[in-house]
């Protein structure tokens, strides 16, 4: 069926890297913690590979014909393209091998620093929750081709029987999502780089045809961007990147010389310009590139002129959606697919949006789920077989996959027509929504009144809600679950927890205590677990970055709060003190972002439910006597779409979101609000619209950046950029602290300030903590006498 580059007619992008118990997160840890050498650490690394490959070939791909993808990357799919081409920021220089290229030992230290130096940033990728290392390019960064691991992987591969696809991040995408490296002069742009880069590339092409590869993927979702996109109009800069991979010949052969064919794909969007959709693909098959990819999820569909433009290059569709669990409509996908092959006459082969790193492995490995839920649900594996499916229906006709399309198509109609699914009386909630739900009075009258409630200090002190979780927290919350504890006994514990995180910050003399989150295994879940219409996962992991996995429930119905549940927990804590204590929130975008959200109506009608929910919890703490309610929000940033022109829309009702959840609360209740990033300016607004009464934001680690940002726009309600860094066990000293806060009095009011660390202290031990606190409540009393002072006016 294929010529020497023949395209396989069926193809993923990528598959989950961690394994289907996490064993490669396992053996990254022991290996880390010294308790795995590196020998034991690739031998397991291995083994998840072959695993992966025979997982694949029973769900029904092809071991020999590349429709597998090497995408085995130890750590990050962006630091193995920076190991391939040896692209080391100079504080790294020594750790590449002679001839330019980066072992094992070496590519952690990039990805975790060595204690001396710092590691490469971590930085979300497009607009997923996966964070990648972000590559440091300068004007005299060295780019040589040494794809050595990944050449070895394939060629290991082909003598086991399988010619697998090597992934890498293209060159364009690649300088994108690099930043100009420490000492690069002003204005310095990664991009410059291009040509060194493409050439070290075409090194790697060759490097990779050589170990067996017919085929190399090569991921440009940079092109879904605005500056990517406009790189993509014919006669741009990718088209001459493309057009000099593809000037060398494909190889015979196995092991002929020349270069293997080239994929280009292009998920979480549309390429190029959006008014124009798959003209970018058609740029591409003009300078060369063999097959290219459309994401046709998050995509517009290619227009008829740009699928005649493809010619002979094949045409990935990307119908199966790589970010969500939610079971593709297989009929409705093979119409489409179809369409665009009775439409461009080029070859289509089906596949998925994006890589499946972005979904956890295996719906059959979840024992615990709502009974209705397993049938509706496509986790990796459920997706593999459904791209699978529908590449037998275009290539074979219906009839061939008819028990597939129907089995799709009842799964469907299940759940459209599930009870929890629509629950009328949500809907005459969120349907009887009028403006003033949006709407609290005056922000200075609520500071007002507020004030007059609390009675706070000037330059108040707080943190941002949890406190270290101590191996007898997790222990205690785990030996509930198993059962080796009652819900009493647990109930107890936590309330002891509770007792001493408030002695402690009394103790510490902080103005604004918390409960400390101990209840919480996570600031999503806890709530997911305590709504209508979410259901948690057993094994869901997906990887965050590194060995980091996360778990989101899935939201699959419309979503009401059945009862309070924080409330117990923060009156428990406030009975202990006369200070005023914050009830502690996750807020409805957050919910949103970090969890699997239904598909099926637009994210502002559930971003709403959510709301609905959390102002019903708000209206029980206000009851309850509580003064000041915390609603987070540090996703806000990450579900902006990758467009400028997609942007209002979205700010537009995740703010709106997060003001009906907050304007229920009385004038004299306080909200606060927290955003952990620092690339602040870029939303400022809509944290302005946000209409908080007090915003704590991560600044320590740009050193209050933010506050020249804040002052330019005039903000003008309470702001608390942080003043210690948590991300580091580092205690940070007194005179240090009150450096930081007299820097965030340049541009910000006194009776403006708060003093805060940067986020929640989750992940911090004990001692470091306390020691960090006492510093910050002594540089917040020292601050406060200097200002008390100037207020006052010039002493004789
Ligand atoms: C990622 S933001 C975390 C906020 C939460 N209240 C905490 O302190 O852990
Ligand atoms: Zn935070």
């Amino acid at each position: 069926m294929t010529t020497t580059h023949g395209f396989p007619a069926a193809t993923i992008l990528g598959y989950p890297r961690i394994g289907p118990r996490r064993e490669l997160k396992k053996a990254l840890e022991a290996h880390w913690a010294g308790r795995l050498d590196e020998d034991g650490l690739l031998f397991e690394a291995r083994k998840v590979q072959d695993r992966t490959v025979r997982r694949l070939v029973q769900l029904g791909l092809d071991a020999a014909d590349s429709s597998i993808p090497a995408d085995f990357a130890l750590y990050d799919q962006v630091l193995d393209t920076t190991a391939a081409l040896g692209a080391l920021p100079a504080r790294f220089a020594d750790l590449a091998a002679e001839d330019g290229s980066v072992g094992t030992a070496a590519y952690f230290t990039l990805a975790r620093g060595d204690g001396q130096r710092p590691p490469l940033e971590l930085t979300k990728w497009f607009d997923t929750n996966y964070h990648y290392l972000v590559p440091e390019i300068g004007p005299e960064t060295t780019f040589v081709a040494a794809a050595h691991q990944l050449a070895g992987i394939i060629r290991r591969q082909k003598d086991r029987g399988a010619v697998l696809r090597p992934v890498l991040v293209g060159p364009v995408t690649y300088l994108l999502l690099a930043k100009a490296e420490a000492g690069a002069p002003a204005g310095f742009d990664p991009l410059s780089r291009i040509d060194d880069a493409v050439a070290a590339y075409a090194g790697i092409l060759a490097e990779l045809a050589e170990a067996g590869a017919a085929w190399v993927q090569l991921d440009e979702p940079g092109l879904v961007t605005d500056r990517g996109g406009a790189l993509a109009a014919p006669g741009g800069l990718v088209e001459r990147v493309y057009r000099q991979l593809a000037s060398v010949p494909v190889a015979a052969g196995p092991q002929a010389n020349g270069r293997p064919a080239l994929l280009v794909t292009t998920g979480y969007g549309t390429a190029g310009d959006p008014a124009r959709p798959g003209q970018a693909l058609a740029v591409l098959a003009a300078a060369g590139v063999e097959a290219v990819h459309a994401d046709l999820v998050r995509g517009t569909l290619p227009s008829a002129e740009a699928l005649a433009a493809l010619g002979g290059t094949r045409l990935v569709a990307g119908v199966v959606d790589g970010r969500n669990v939610w079971r593709n409509h297989l009929p409705a996908s093979l119409d489409a697919l179809e369409d665009l092959q009775a439409q461009s006459g080029a070859a289509v082969s089906v596949g998925t949006s994006t890589s499946l790193l972005h979904v956890p492995h295996d719906v059959a490995a979840e024992t615990a789920l709502p009974a209705h839920l397993p049938a509706w649900l496509a986790f990796a594996d459920q997706k593999v077989r459904e791209v699978v499916a529908l590449s037998r229906g275009l290539a074979g006709g219906r009839p061939l996959i008819a028990a597939e399309l129907r089995r799709a198509e009842a799964a469907l109609r299940h759940r459209a027509g599930f009870d929890g699914v629509t629950v009328p009386a949500v809907r005459t909630r969120t349907g009887a929504l009028a403006e003033e739900d949006f709407t609290r009075g005056p922000a200075d009258r609520r500071a007002g009144l507020q004030q007059e409630r609390l009675g706070l200090p000037v330059l108040p002190t707080t943190t941002i809600g949890s406190f270290p979780q101590t191996g007898e927290v997790r222990r205690a919350r785990a030996a509930v679950r198993s059962g080796g504890i009652s819900q009493a006994e647990y109930e107890q514990f936590l309330r002891a927890e509770i007792t001493r995180v408030v002695r402690l910050q009394e103790e510490l003399g902080l103005d604004v205590l918390v409960h400390g989150e101990a209840e919480r295994n996570d600031m999503v879940q806890y709530f997911a677990e305590n709504f209508d219409g979410f259901a948690a996962t057993g094994q869901g992991w997906v990887q965050s970055y590194g060995s980091r996995c996360t778990r989101p429930s899935i939201l699959w119905g419309d979503v009401s709060r059945p009862q309070a549940f924080t409330v117990p927990w923060t009156s428990f804590a406030q009975s202990l003190t006369d200070r005023p204590l914050k009830g502690m929130l996750t807020g409805p975008v957050t919910i949103l972002a970090w969890s699997f959200v239904r598909d099926d109506q637009p994210l502002a009608e559930t971003a709403n439910q959510v709301a609905l929910a959390l102002r019903d919890e708000i209206a029980d703490l206000e009851a309850a006597g509580t003064a000041i309610v915390q609603v987070d929000e540090p996703a806000l940033r990450e579900l902006l779409p990758l467009r400028a022109a997609d942007q209002p829309a979205y700010l537009d009702w995740s703010v709106r979101a997060f003001r009906l959840a907050t304007a229920g609360a009385a004038e004299q209740t306080q909200i606060h609000t927290h955003l952990c990033y620092s690339e602040f300016g870029e939303v400022i607004a809509a944290i302005d619209g946000l209409d908080a009464d007090v915003t704590s934001i991560e600044a320590a680690r740009s050193r209050l950046e933010v506050v020249a940002d804040l002052a330019y726009f005039g903000f003008s309600r309470g702001i608390g950029p942080g003043v210690y860094d948590i991300h580091s066990p580092r205690v940070p000293s007194e005179q240090e602290i009150a450096g930081l806060i007299t820097a965030a009095l340049a541009g910000i009011p006194s009776r403006q300030l708060w003093i805060n660390p940067d986020c929640g202290l989750k992940t911090r031990g004990y001692a470091e903590t306390v020691d960090s606190l006492r510093h910050l409540v002594a540089a917040a009393s020292t601050v406060r006498k200097a200002v008390a002072v100037s207020a006052a006016g010039p002493t004789a």
